[in-house]
């Protein structure tokens, strides 16, 4: 069950593929009256257009949804000095998996995020997926990829005013 309050500052919730972590997020802000969804997501197959066009529709009218697979510390500042309303990023595990295949800077653009989050008036609630309890991945991107998961996971929580680790539909506050 999703609290019913969110809190100001930053609340990251880590859980595996079809978790409900975003289910979890999402209700949260409905729960407060809407919000801004920021999708990092892009549909690079019909299988992902599809899934897209089933989140847009479970989303409703409650919310503006932004989709932005890059700049996200771009849209977080915008935003910041334009609404006051709860933002949910989902998830920050595509944006580095857009930001490795767009060859960026991923740990400057790391630091940016960690740098802007607790500037932010707005309060945020980041979506991410734990990669981190399998096997060691076979191929060095992915090996990278979780490399990369798991260090980013670890800054954000520590600025985290709330961690929520959900596990088969059960959401586990860890902060
Ligand atoms: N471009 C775009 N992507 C979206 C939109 N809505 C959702 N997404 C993307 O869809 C992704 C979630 O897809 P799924 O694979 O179905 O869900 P999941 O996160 O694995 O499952 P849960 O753990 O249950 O949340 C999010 O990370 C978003 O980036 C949208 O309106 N536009």
């Amino acid at each position: 069950m999703a609290p019913k309050v969110i809190e100001n500052g930053v609340h990251l919730i880590l859980g595996g593929a079809r978790s409900g972590k975003s289910k979890f997020a999402e209700d949260m802000v409905i729960a407060a009256g809407g919000g801004t969804y920021i999708a990092t997501g892009r549909a690079w197959d019909d299988e992902m257009a599809d899934r897209i066009a089933h989140h847009k529709q479970r989303r409703g009218p409650l919310w503006a949804t932004i989709e932005e697979p890059h700049d996200l510390c771009g849209v977080l500042e915008r935003l910041d000095q334009q609404s006051e309303g709860p933002v949910l990023v989902d998830c920050l595990t595509l944006w580095l998996t857009n930001l490795m295949i767009g060859e960026h800077d991923i740990e400057a653009e790391i630091e940016r995020l960690c740098a802007l989050l607790p500037r932010l008036a707005l309060p945020v609630l980041l979506v991410s997926n734990e990669v981190g309890f399998g096997i060691v991945p076979e191929n060095a991107m992915a090996r990278a990829f979780r490399d990369h998961a798991g260090r980013l996971h670890q800054r954000i929580a520590a600025l985290s005013r709330q961690v929520t680790l959900v596990v088969a539909g059960i959401p586990m506050s860890v902060k």
